[in-house]
């Protein structure tokens, strides 16, 4: 027996993937779209107000910036929950994350900076690597590279895929992360957990993990074809949170992957 589409709002409906999730909702027997909305004072045909949206929605699907998505989650909270928030935004500082927490204490939340399947495959790859390849003979390296419109960086990927590789090795990210290198670095430090990072064109999203040994290295990569594949995990995510218990999920668990 088939039971009734999951009514989706999309937030960020007018950015690029607003309108994927818009389009990957169009023809899907499992979820549709309710509402699209964007920032106050948006303007397009079929906008509504975020009033309007919450009013008749099951699950918000939440591309935009972490000072949005936030808001979102707090007026959800405060109207005592009931609706799914499923958050792609990236770029989060200490003080956002916390206030999401909170907010997850009556909002169900499901969060990624990545929604691919593959690229949650790829994180329990690296966290097996980080395991098995000692720091003391193998250097570990993020790369990403994306599109010349991206605003955050290292993308949201790139630090899930360094997180993994920092539990994989048994150590916090914050303490062995280098971000930037420019000038007279001095040589590489032991145990450290590098990041690069490209901007340009039209770049969907490229992300690698190396393991670099002095005899030979190691390449872990993922490539985002279309941007629909984002949009598909996080409507996967939207039909998997209800009815579930407030707090903040991740893909893996929407996957099944924990423990991989
Ligand atoms: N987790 C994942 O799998 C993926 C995550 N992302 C992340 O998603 C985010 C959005 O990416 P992308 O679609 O490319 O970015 P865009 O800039 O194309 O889209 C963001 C949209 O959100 C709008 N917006 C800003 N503030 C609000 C608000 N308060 N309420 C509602 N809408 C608002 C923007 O409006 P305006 O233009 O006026 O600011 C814009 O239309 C980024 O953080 C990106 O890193 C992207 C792809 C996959
Ligand atoms: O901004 C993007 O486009 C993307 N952002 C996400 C990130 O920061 O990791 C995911 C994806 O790579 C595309």
């Amino acid at each position: 027996m088939s039971s009734s589409p999951v009514r989706i709002a999309v937030a960020g409906a007018l950015g690029r993937m607003g309108k994927a999730v818009a389009a990957t909702l169009e023809g899907r027997a499992d979820a549709t779209t309710v509402a699209r909305f964007d920032r106050p004072g948006a303007e397009d045909e079929g906008l509504v107000a975020l009033e309007s949206a919450l009013a008749g929605a099951q699950a918000i699907i939440d591309f935009t910036i972490p000072e949005a998505s936030v808001a979102l989650a707090e007026t959800i909270a405060a109207a005592g929950g009931g609706i799914a928030l499923i958050i792609g935004s990236t770029g989060f500082n200490a003080e956002q994350d916390a206030r999401l927490a909170k907010a997850a204490e009556s909002v169900t939340i499901v969060r990624s900076g990545n929604f691919s399947l593959g690229v949650n495959m790829l994180m329990g790859l690296v966290r097996q690597a980080a395991t098995a390849l000692p720091a003391s003979d193998w250097d570990i390296e993020v790369f990403e590279a994306h599109h010349k419109r991206k605003i955050d960086a290292p993308s949201g990927t790139a630090l899930m895929l360094g997180q993994a590789a920092a539990e994989g090795r048994g150590v916090v990210l914050s303490e062995v992360e280098d971000r930037a290198r420019d000038g007279v670095t001095g040589a590489r430090t032991e145990g450290a957990i590098g990041f690069s990072v490209v901007r340009g064109g039209g770049i969907i999203g490229e992300h690698s993990v190396i393991f670099a040994g002095e005899s030979e290295s190691l390449t872990i990569s993922h490539s985002a074809i279309d941007r629909g594949l984002f949009a598909r995990g996080a409507v996967a995510a939207a039909v998997w949170a209800q009815g579930k218990a407030p707090g903040i999920y991740d893909m893996q668990q929407v996957l099944g992957f924990r423990g991989i």
